[in-house]
Parts: C-alpha cells; structure tokens; sequence
C-alpha cells in the first residue's frame, strides 16, 4: 500500500485517498467539507496536538455506569465484530453520546499505537475536540461515517482509518457510537458494512429489552427477512396501542414516530390485535400475512409476551376493568387479577360451581382436568387457574400437543442435550417441562400425546425428575399440570389410545366447561365481549339479535362468538352502536336458517298431524318459525319462502 496523497482543503477532489486502488465508500466530501468547517469554527488548528488525557478512573467507572444498559447490549456484539477483524490492526470502540469511549477492544500492536491518540476509555471523540473523525462527525450528522486517512482534520489522526455507526434508542434519540478504527493502511471495504450491522444489532437488543412485555412483531414485506437485521420490529401493549419501532420498522411503517404514537396496530397493520392473539393461539403459528395503512404487504411474526396474553384471555372476560386501569400501574399485576377464576364468574350456574370446585385444589398437588367443547375456555380457565394459584409468581408454560409434529414434541417437553439428534441446536435446548419449574405446565389436547411419550410424561408427573434427551442425569422438576382436551380419554383408553395409569394421575379433579348454548350467562358475556371490541364508544346488540344468539346453538362456542362480534362491529356504519341483523354475517345467519327450516318442516308435521284447519296451520307454522328466528320478520319470511306482508297479514297478534 502507497499510503494517502490527499488535497488538502480548498482543492477540488479533495478527500478521495488512494489506497492502491481500494478506495473505500468514504462519506460525502460535501459532508466532510463541512465537518472540516466546523472545525475551523471550533478554533482547532490541524496541527494541534489536541488533549488526550483521560478522565480519572472514578470518573470512567461512573461513565461505565452512566452506559450501563448500553455498554451491556453491546458488549457481545462488540466481541463479535472483534472477532471479525481480529489481526487486523483494528479496534472495537464504544462511546456514549457525547463521543466519549466507554469501551475498546483491539490488538495489541494496534493498541499501542492507539494509546499515542489515546483510543481508551475515558478519552472524547468528538469532533469539537478531536476534528473530523468517524466518532465525532457520525454523532454530528447522526449517520454512519467512514473518515480516512487524511480526511481527519487533525494530522496527528491521519494515520487513522475510523468507520462508526451511531446507535439510537427506541426513541429515536442517539445515545452512542460504535466505531472501528484501525492503521490506515489496514482499511478494508467490508469494515463500515459489519459496524452499522452491529449497529442494528445493539439497536435491536436495546429495543427488546426496553419491551420485554406486550406484543412484539417481527414483520418484512419478504419472509425471508424475518428473524434477520433487515426486519422491522414494533412493540405494542397488550391492547394493540403503538410503542415504538425500530429503524427498519419506521421506514416499513413510512411514518416518523411521533405520528405512530397515534396509531393502533389494527389502523397500521389492518387487524384486530384479538385476532392476532386467536391465531397464536389456535393455528400452528405460521408466519401472519398483513396489509399495511399504505397498502404494502407484509410477513410477521409476532412475540405475544406473557402478560398480552393474560390481558388478551380477560379482556374479553373483563374489559372494562383492563380500561380503568391507569397506566402506571404494573401491568402484570392488574393483568393476572383479571385473568382470575372470579372474574370467569359472570353468573352461570354450571360456571359458578366449576369455579367453586376449583377453589378447593387450588395450591395443593392435584392435578386438574378441563374438558368441553372447543372454544368453551379451557385454556383461559388453566391460566386462570394458575394465576390465582400459589405459584402465580412462576411460569405458566402451556404446549398444545395437537400443535406440536409427533416427532418434536419429544423433544419440546422433555428438552435435549447437546448433539443429541441430527438437527439439534448446539448447546442443547430446555425443554417446556423445565421451564415451567416453579410454576404450571398446561397439557392442551393431552388426548393427542403419543402413547409412546406418555410413559416418560408419567414418570416426570411421578418422580418429579426429567430426563433430557441423550442426557443420562436427571433433573429434579416441581410443576403443578394442568391438562385439557375436548376428546373423550375413556373411550380412548378402552381403545389402547391412552395410558389408564396416566389417565388417573391426570384426572384429580376433571371438570368441564359448558358449552355457550347451556349458558345463562350470554348477555353479559356478550356485552364484555364487545366492551372488549370497542374503542371508546361501546356498542350493544339490538334485542332481536339477542334473541337470535340465545336460540343458536354456538358450535365454535366463544370462539365463535367472539369472531362473529368483532365482525359485526366492523360492520357498524359511522355512528351506529347497536348491532343489528343487517351486521351479521351471512354464514351465522344461513344456519341459522338451516336450522329454523328443520325446525319448520317438523313443526309442519306435527301440526298437520293434529288435523287443524289450514288457518291454523298456517299460524302455528308462521308463530313457530317467527319464535325461531328471535321475532325477526324477515328472516321468518325468508325461512317460509313467502313475502314479509304475508307474514305480517297472517302473524297471530302477539307473535314472540
Ligand atoms: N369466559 C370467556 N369470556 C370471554 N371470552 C372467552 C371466554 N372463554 C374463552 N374465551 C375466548 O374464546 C376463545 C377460545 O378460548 P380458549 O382457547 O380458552 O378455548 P379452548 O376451549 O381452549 O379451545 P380449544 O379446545 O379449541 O383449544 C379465546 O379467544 C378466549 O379468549
């Protein structure tokens, strides 16, 4: 390598070193000329020999302090990039806003000749006192900056080559630099590419760590890029309010972010956030396919953290109360309060003693049993099991063994050591059970548990011990399980399908969940169901759907419902609140139908059968099918066949 030849400024061209043909992607000359004028208005004089003192040791130790959430997420990256370019007359340094270093890691024949400009702790970067360099002008401009050679203002630094990347907060606010400087004659094109990837990656780790709870979405317009640098990341609270985003995620959003601040993650993504959490938690969670406000389409996947989940099982259950809930309180808290038996409790009578059942068990070593038809709750009740339970404090793991390949659940359980099958991660994985030490594992669909692991399953529940896949040492476990499944395990059992012996450790107390048609409690669960849909103005269901929803007999249960609502609110025009027949969608109200003209034909038989006269006929039919279609006139008149007048000509007087 020839070393730099420079102009000096004031010639055109200038900047632009030639390092035997390797000339690297410097920043803008425009953008360094005036860096270089700054300097001249700071009163520096390129052949100073600035102060490289640094700061006493109390001092960095205070620094280090001061960065501490900072210098913690960035230290491994910074270790991963030294190891990128270790050998190569470079360091790894740090600073914190004001370009003071907080940390360096570099070779050590470098480190010598970096300690003569003092590149080490406690020493200032930024451009006022050291001139243009990569640290200081990056923190100026706010942009990653690459600064060579004689591009440094001051001589003394022109041996230098420097490529920094500032790092911002989750705020948008810059908050440190992570720079690479190395002998100049060491420059390589790739360097300035690794330090603004690690850039992002302190970036990211900040971002997660500042929201470690709510909703997380991973999201690119190409999948691939999901679970890479290039994805945007958004954080938003349990009910869908908008947190931050990262970088990448801003510019996908293509909004700054105090417009964001404003939005929902349904007015950004164009989803409910409950539908979110139903796709989580009912399909195997593939990658979601949203649009965004600006029509673009997106890949996501989202992070749904412990207490979005608890507050997503209430909010149905006790909307108004998350609502009432000022902000500063902890979240988690308020969350596992709602997410109790009681506030399960809303008047069934069949609810009411289940829940006294459960009362009775709970923090004792029984095992629980939830049975019920699907979207009846049951994974709603294991939770709120567990949280009113001693172990709220714990971990509530829950693995849906219908979810899960025959040939992973094996290892999902039960975890794997190191290398342990073809496919394993390095250093091995801790498997569901484990995790839930200390707190409650919840089996949903244990009917689906292949027969060969329930042995092991029983003897994790007996021994209390797990043994790790290609582990020969067991580990001592202490978990409270619930189970769940809508399958009948005694006629799985009379079938070899399932382990009696595991049945009965299982079955301390079984209870099942009613379904949505046997409950009396339909209207105040569907008033909190569409508190918990509404923002900010609540809506109701008029009194003959109503009617309609107490006569349906609610296959999906509170699924079901729960879809059908959040539909037929969307359906509100602009101002309405009251939900009507012409809200809901056509599929509830065509089986409806079915089932109003089986109903009918019956009924025709049965009257006719009684040999009355046709009037008669005629009014006990149109009586019957007007009583099944909750007194609607022209559903009654679709059902018939006939017109709404001739339904009204031959209604008896008082017709519900
Ligand atoms: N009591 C309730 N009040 C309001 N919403 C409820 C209630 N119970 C269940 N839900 C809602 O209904 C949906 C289904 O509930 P959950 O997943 O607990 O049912 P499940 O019985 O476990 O279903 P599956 O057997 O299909 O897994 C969820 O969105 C849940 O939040």
């Amino acid at each position: 390598m020839t070393g730099d030849k420079t102009v000096h400024a004031g010639s055109g061209g200038r900047y632009l070193p030639q390092t035997d043909g390797m000339v690297p992607a410097i920043s803008s000359s425009t953008m360094l000329d005036e860096s270089h004028r700054r300097c001249v208005s700071y009163g520096l004089s390129e052949t100073a020999r600035p102060d490289f003192s640094p700061i006493g040791r109390s001092d960095i130790s205070l620094l280090v302090e001061q960065n501490r959430v900072l210098h913690t997420h960035a230290l491994p990256v910074m270790e991963t990039l030294y190891e990128q370019i270790v050998n190569t007359h470079n360091m790894v340094v740090l600073t914190d806003a004001n370009g003071m270093i907080v940390d360096a890691l570099g070779d050590d024949d470098f480190l010598e000749k970096a300690n003569r400009v003092a590149l080490q702790p406690g020493v200032n970067w930024s451009e006022e006192g050291k001139g243009t360099n990569a640290i200081g002008t990056a923190i100026v401009e706010k942009k990653p900056t690459l600064v060579h050679a004689s591009q440094h203002y001051l001589v003394s630094n022109h041996f230098l080559t420097c490529s920094a990347a500032p790092i911002f907060s989750h705020q948008g606010k810059l908050i440190g630099v992570l720079d690479v400087t190395g002998d100049q004659r060491s420059f390589h094109q790739h360097t300035m590419a690794l330090v603004r990837m690690s850039a992002q990656m302190i970036e990211n780790q900040l971002f997660s760590a500042a929201f470690d709870d709510g909703i997380t979405l991973h999201f690119h317009s190409r999948p691939e890029f999901i679970g890479t640098l290039m994805e945007g990341i958004a954080s938003f609270t349990p009910s869908g309010r908008f947190l931050s985003a990262n970088r990448i995620g801003l510019v996908q959003l293509g909004l700054p972010l105090p417009a964001l601040q404003a939005h929902t993650f349904s007015s950004l993504f164009g989803m409910p956030v409950s539908a979110l959490f139903d796709h989580y938690r009912t399909a195997s969670p593939s990658l979601l396919t949203m649009c965004l406000h600006n029509g673009v389409r997106v890949h996501a996947r989202a992070e749904l953290r412990r207490s979005s989940m608890v507050f997503q099982n209430v909010s149905h259950a006790q909307p108004e109360a998350a609502q009432a809930r000022p902000p500063e309180q902890p979240r988690n808290a308020a969350a596992r309060r709602l997410s109790s038996l009681h506030y399960l409790n809303t008047g069934d009578t069949q609810m009411q003693r289940l829940i006294d059942k459960v009362g009775k068990v709970l923090g004792r070593d029984i095992s629980i049993l939830i049975t019920g038809e699907t979207g009846t709750g049951k994974d709603l009740l294991a939770q709120a099991i567990h949280n009113d339970s001693p172990r709220a404090g714990g971990p509530f793991v829950a693995v849906n063994c219908a979810s899960i390949p025959e040939t992973l659940i094996e290892s999902e359980l039960f975890g794997y050591e190191d290398g342990a099958f073809t496919g394993a991660r390095k250093k091995g994985s801790v498997g569901k059970i484990l995790q839930a030490n200390g707190g409650t594992l919840f089996l949903d669909e244990i009917g689906d548990m292949p027969v060969s692991l329930q042995a092991r399953l029983l003897r994790v529940l007996q021994e209390r011990v797990v043994l790790p896949l290609g582990s020969s040492k067991s580990i001592p476990v202490n978990v409270a399980v619930i189970c769940a499944t809508n399958r009948n395990l005694r006629d799985m059992i009379a079938r070899s399908a399932f382990r009696e012996d595991l049945y009965y450790r299982l079955n301390g107390l079984v209870v099942k969940l009613p379904p949505l048609r046997e409950r009396t409690d339909l209207e105040i669960v569907v008033n909190r169901l569409l508190l918990a849909e509404s923002e900010g103005q609540p809506h109701k269901v008029s009194a003959e759907v109503m009617r309609m929803f107490k006569q349906h007999n609610w296959p999906g249960n509170f699924r079901q419902l729960s879809n059908l609502l959040r539909t037929a609110v969307v359906m509100l025009g602009e101002g309405e609140a009251e939900i009507g027949i012409e809200h809901l969608p056509d599929d509830f109200l065509e089986d409806l139908n079915a089932v109003a003209h089986q109903e009918t034909a019956e009924n025709i038989e049965r009257v006719v059968n009684r040999a009355s006269t046709l009037e008669d006929v005629e009014a006990t039919v149109i009586s019957r099918s007007l009583k099944a279609h909750g007194g609607n006139v022209s559903a009654t008149a679709r059902a018939l066949g006939v017109s709404r007048n001739t339904i009204y000509r031959k209604m008896p007087q008082s017709p519900v």
